[in-house]
């Protein structure tokens, strides 16, 4: 069974909890505790495919993200970056988190990683349309430029946005899970490869 491990970055009050119980349980309560970290687990299927989900939500990233962000960035199979379509504040903040993952896929924080980190930027409280800071344009542009998933949802109200949006993050990590795998596999018996021929030497053609 695989093990999917996702962490949810934003700023406080950007609704990371909401997005998270939403999905999870598919209700919405409307007050979280918001001064500790949580990590929740939940056993589900996707495609067929059973597998047991960590989501991390730490206590929130305002003006720390660096610091908040190492922890998650070495554990973390992919991310779900959480903004408040009401709070260009916290779009600002999701910019800065997204490029700070980008760098850490390439190499820039302590882990090293071949590919590029699944990533699903999410503006939440689309409900809240008549007090919209940010367009739903300047998301997906964003998301572009960062080579990740977009979605505008609202936790408040629905639960099939936010499902979809998770399973095709999941997708995405189960694919790079996969890839990784078959990666090592195949090194794997290229060492041996080279241990045989080291050990036995190289056979010569007759002719
Ligand atoms: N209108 C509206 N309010 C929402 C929505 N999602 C969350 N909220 C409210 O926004 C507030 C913050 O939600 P949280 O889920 O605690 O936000 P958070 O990002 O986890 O906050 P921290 O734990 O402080 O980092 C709460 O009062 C929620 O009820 C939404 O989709 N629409």
């Amino acid at each position: 069974m695989n093990d999917v491990k996702l962490a949810l970055l934003g700023s406080p009050g950007a609704g990371k909890s909401a997005v998270l119980v939403r999905f999870l349980t598919r209700r919405f309560i409307g007050e979280y505790a918001s001064n500790a970290n949580s990590l929740y687990h939940k056993r589900l299927s996707v495609d067929g495919r059973q597998l047991n989900l960590e989501v991390f939500d730490p206590c929130s990233q305002g003006s720390g993200a660096r610091r908040v962000l190492e922890e998650p960035m070495d554990w973390a199979d992919g991310f779900l970056v959480v903004y408040n379509i009401s709070d260009r504040a916290s779009f600002s903040n999701a910019k800065t988190l997204l490029r700070q993952i980008r760098e850490g896929s390439n190499g820039g924080c302590s882990s090293f990683r071949e590919v590029e980190v699944p990533v699903c930027l999410v503006g939440n409280k689309q409900d809240l349309c008549h007090a919209r800071q940010v367009p739903a344009d300047e998301g997906r542009c964003l998301a572009q430029e960062n080579r990740c998933l977009f979605q505008e949802v609202s936790a408040a109200e629905s639960y099939q946005d936010i499902s979809i949006l998770f399973t095709q993050l999941i997708r995405q990590v189960l694919e790079q899970l996969k890839q990784r795998a078959d990666r090592r596999r195949y090194s794997g018996s290229r060492s041996m490869a080279k241990l045989i021929t080291n050990v036995f030497g190289k056979r010569r053609k007759s002719v």
